[in-house]
């Protein structure tokens, strides 16, 4: 079976058509997705494959209802559109792809493989906030999680490059990609993860906050006269390390700023960086331990700075790694220090391989 796998991101779309093997025979990728340009592009790839059998698409917001994949017809499409508000940035171009490629490819089956049925196994005492119990119920309030195609893809590859069972490791993978989230998988199931009811909280991001005071949120609008929208927008698009550095929000060129003096670059790196190390240190806890931690996506893999840099203060977890390794890995790697009682791994995010396996299970049973 020929797969095309769209993957809609919030700074970029991944389209990959992979064959029956799971070779990938066909790629586009965008590096922004604005709007109409863009779903043009998208649609002129996709009539230019001589053969597809089936779709599948990455759709980051799954809410209660979906906690498997999804075959798409009217309802399920609809059911996606509505949960809209609660990913705004994200779930509109999940939507997109849906469309461009029916449009070019009517009738052809489609799957819709979710962020956040990895997550659903949480358990009640991680995916619940301290709020009235009657909120929760009313607004179905709770931790969702997200990027769970490629935590759940991370950890059992991370499994298969240890020689192991996933049922038998603790593991904390990070996704640092524009978007980033930790998560804490033991036996193969998440147990803990750093995004929550949407995918705002948690780690610094490229143009994201992560998590702040909600008490921050309500001061800015009751005091400093800024309107939800506003502030939303600020928090979503102009925060993280954009935010911080007075540039970019790609770590790349945060690197290189700082690596020229900027000191607004630096404290961006390192404010990313010690959020990243407290919540590594936190997904621990919640796994009772660590047998091995996972960096993916794209700062993850290509960025051995940030990776050397989280791992210098969590040596006490046992967690050391090679210097060489590092600096040389090309994903998958394992560049764990001799002697270190915890192994650290390099994983090249394969969300594609993901959404595909998920579209032929879901179409043949
Ligand atoms: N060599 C590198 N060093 C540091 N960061 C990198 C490097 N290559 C890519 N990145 C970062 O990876 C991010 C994109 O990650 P990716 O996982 O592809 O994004 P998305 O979240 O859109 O799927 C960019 O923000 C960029 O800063
Ligand atoms: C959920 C999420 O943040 O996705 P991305 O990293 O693709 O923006
Ligand atoms: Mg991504």
């Amino acid at each position: 079976m020929y797969v095309l796998v769209v993957n809609a991101g919030s700074s970029s779309l991944k389209v990959r058509l992979l064959g029956p093997s799971d070779e990938v025979v066909g790629k586009l990728d965008l590096d922004s997705w604005q709007g109409a340009h863009e779903t043009e592009e998208l649609a002129n790839f996709v009539a230019g494959l001589e053969r597809v059998d089936a779709v599948g698409h990455r759709i980051v917001h799954g809410g209660t209802e979906f906690t498997a994949p999804a075959v798409i017809d009217e309802r399920v499409r609809q059911a996606i559109a509505g949960l809209t508000e609660l990913a705004p940035l994200h779930q509109p171009r999940g939507l997109a792809g849906i469309d461009a490629v029916a449009d070019v490819l009517p009738g052809k089956p489609a799957v819709a493989c979710f962020d956040t049925a990895f997550h659903a196994s949480l358990p009640d005492a991680a995916a619940t906030y301290a709020l009235p119990k009657t909120w929760n119920e009313r607004w179905s309030l709770r931790r969702y999680g997200f990027h769970g195609l490629s935590h759940d893809y991370a950890s059992r590859r991370a499994a298969e490059l240890l020689g192991r069972q996933v049922t038998d490791l603790r593991l904390v993978t990070c996704h640092l990609g524009a978007g980033a989230s930790l998560a804490a998988v033991g036996e193969g199931r998440s147990l803990d993860t750093t995004m929550g009811f949407t995918p705002l909280a948690g780690l610094v991001m490229a143009t994201r906050t992560g998590s702040v005071d909600p008490g921050l949120v309500l001061w800015l609008q009751e005091h400093a006269g800024l309107g939800a929208d506003e502030v939303g927008e600020v928090l979503e698009h102009e925060s993280g390390l954009a935010g911080l550095s007075g540039g970019s929000g790609d770590m790349r060129e945060v690197i290189e700023a700082a690596d020229a003096g900027n000191p607004a670059a630096t404290l961006a790196f390192d404010v990313y960086i010690h959020r990243l190390r407290r919540e590594i240190a936190a997904m621990t806890a919640a796994l009772d331990g660590i047998d091995a931690l996972v960096f993916t996506g794209g700062v993850g893999e290509h960025s051995p700075r940030v990776r050397a840099a989280a791992l210098a203060g969590l040596g006490y977890l046992g967690a050391v790694i090679d210097e060489g390794r590092n600096e040389q890995a090309t994903a998958d790697a394992d560049i764990t220090a001799a002697g270190a009682t915890v192994s650290t791994l390099v994983i090249t995010a394969r969300e594609d391989l993901e959404i595909a396996q998920h579209t032929r299970k879901a179409l043949t049973g």
